[in-house]
């Protein structure tokens, strides 16, 4: 069942500037659909509309079946919103913060329940000015699971997160899924959405320019194979050389390839030292497409 129909959207500042022009996506119950961009590519614009905070110009959004804007009541409880800044009154404790925004809430979950799950019930009486930027981060990320939403909004969600923090986050967010939350992410690490996101979408200047699985809009990038080979020796596929000495061959037939290369290595009993072989990173795929909207 599809939690989030976005068709043709477009959005209007005052001015006339358009900063979303016809973005269609759909986001299916479960699914975490990451949304990927340059500064400025118009992700918060459409991920606002998506919230119910704005109405569009242009085009429709339903989320859970409803028009967000204009059945924001019906809606609002059954989504969670994780800001960029949380921006809590800095004196109050961890567990004063939380209890409070439960109080917004219909049928929050017990307020420990929350900390545990973002690791901060031993934070429960510091106060919020004495939290560290990840745990900060934390603590925002538990108020939006306070709710128990179905739809989740992840806007940057392990920034300043240390390698460990930002696994268990990024474990917290796949259990998650797997209980059948809809996550909605916005994020400049693409590592990130090349781990957690079932399908994702570049967008540019206002439009989406790329759109799929994480390997349906990597694939149409070249793979890349290199290692150092010995020296002066002819190579049977074109290579760009290193002054380092390592080599490297792009190609759109990773696995054929490949085997062309350890073939001709075996019968002429060469050594490929240092050998790694790769499809194109998310990142690559993203900084070629950026490039070419450019
Ligand atoms: N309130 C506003 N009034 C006028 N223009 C705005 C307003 N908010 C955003 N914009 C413009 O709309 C465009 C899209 O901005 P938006 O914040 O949606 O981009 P973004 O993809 O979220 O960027 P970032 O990655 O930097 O957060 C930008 O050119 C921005 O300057």
């Amino acid at each position: 069942m599809t939690a989030i129909e976005v068709r043709g959207l477009t959005r209007r500042y005052s001015g006339g500037f358009e900063a979303v022009r016809g973005v269609s996506f759909d986001v299916e119950r479960g699914e975490m659909f990451a949304l990927l961009g340059t500064n400025g590519a118009g992700k918060t614009s459409t991920v606002e509309v998506v919230e119910g905070l704005s109405r569009p110009a242009e085009g429709s959004v339903r989320v859970l079946g409803h028009d967000p804007f204009a059945e924001r009541k019906v809606v609002r409880p059954r989504m969670g919103v994780m800001l960029q800044e949380g921006g809590f009154p800095p004196d109050l404790t961890v567990s004063e913060a939380a209890r409070m925004w439960a109080g917004t809430l219909t049928s929050p979950r017990p307020v420990d329940e929350a900390l545990s799950l973002v690791d901060l019930a031993h934070r429960a009486s510091v106060r919020v000015k004495q939290l560290s930027g990840g745990e900060r981060r934390r603590l925002d990320l538990a108020l939006a699971l306070l709710g128990k939403p179905e739809v989740l909004f992840l806007d940057e969600p392990t920034t300043g997160l240390d390698p460990e923090s930002r696994r268990n986050t990024w474990e917290l967010i796949r259990a998650l899924l797997r209980e059948g939350v809809t996550v909605l992410l916005t994020t400049h690490y693409l590592e990130e959405a090349q781990a957690l996101a079932d399908r994702l979408a570049i967008m540019h200047r206002g439009r989406i320019v790329a759109q799929g699985t994480v390997s349906e809009v990597v694939d149409a990038y070249p793979s890349r194979i290199s290692f150092v080979p010995p020296p002066g020796i002819a190579l049977p596929v074109v290579a760009d050389a290193e002054s380092s000495g390592r080599v490297t061959v792009r190609t759109n037939e990773l696995q054929s390839t490949l085997h062309e290369l350890l073939v001709w290595a075996q019968h002429n009993n060469v050594e490929l030292s240092g050998l790694d072989a790769r499809s194109a990173s998310l990142e690559e795929a993203f900084l070629a497409i950026a490039e070419e909207a450019a």
